[in-house]
């Protein structure tokens, strides 16, 4: 494979999977890069699996290459594993980080640090055309900090603090990210059917 498109358009993710795929000798694209007239693309399912494929079928089917999808989101055990599959928008539509922050540290302002135990987690779908579809998963544990903290990365970063660690994933360079991330872990997968494809 010499080429990938990446459905997404999220700016953090393509970040992370373009110095990815820069090791590999595959040229990636995220849909920023893409001209194309490509289809608005609702996250209907209720399931990881199920929204990364239906993004990476949708995108493959229109352009006919190879392409990877990737569906995330933040687990917290004291909110009964909320947000979920409904990260992106947990504070509605369209998509606020901040606001997503906010909430979240505020519906656990009365749990305890050792009650904040949380992860993210990533699963990758790739749609390679007349092929079966490929899923990889990767998690990254740890727990919710008090207050948000750092500017790196996207998403919840700044208030996930990962096991081990006593500083937020907005904290870390993204080269220390990308060591223990959910996403690394499910490329990390991925890279093993890469090799034999
Ligand atoms: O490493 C991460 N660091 C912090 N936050 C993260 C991470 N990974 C996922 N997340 C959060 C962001 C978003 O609230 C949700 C993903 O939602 P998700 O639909 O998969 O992605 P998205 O809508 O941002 O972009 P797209 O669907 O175009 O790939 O989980
Ligand atoms: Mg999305």
């Amino acid at each position: 494979m010499k080429k990938i498109i990446i459905a997404t358009k999220n700016k953090g993710k393509a970040a992370e999977f373009k110095a990815f795929f820069n090791k590999t000798g595959i040229e990636a694209y995220s849909l920023l890069d893409v001209n194309n007239q490509l289809p608005e693309i609702e996250e209907t399912e209720k399931t990881f699996e199920g929204n990364a494929a239906l993004k990476a079928e949708k995108i493959a089917d229109v352009l006919g290459v190879p392409v990877l999808a990737d569906d995330s989101g933040l687990i917290v055990d004291a909110l009964n594993g909320e947000p979920g599959v409904y990260s992106a928008r947990y504070a509605g539509e369209p998509t606020n980080d901040q606001a997503n922050i906010d909430k979240v540290l505020e519906k656990m302002q009365a749990i305890s640090q050792e009650k904040r135990t949380a992860r993210f987690i990533c699963v990758l779908a790739l749609v390679i055309p007349d092929s079966e579809t490929i899923f990889c998963t990767g998690y990254c544990e740890g727990e919710i900090s008090s207050e948000q903290a750092g500017t790196n990365g996207f998403g919840y970063d700044p208030i996930f603090i990962p096991a081990g660690y006593s500083i937020t994933l907005a904290q870390l360079s993204s080269k220390e990210k990308n060591k223990i991330s959910h996403r690394s872990n499910a490329i990390a997968q991925l890279e093993k059917w890469l090799q034999n494809i």
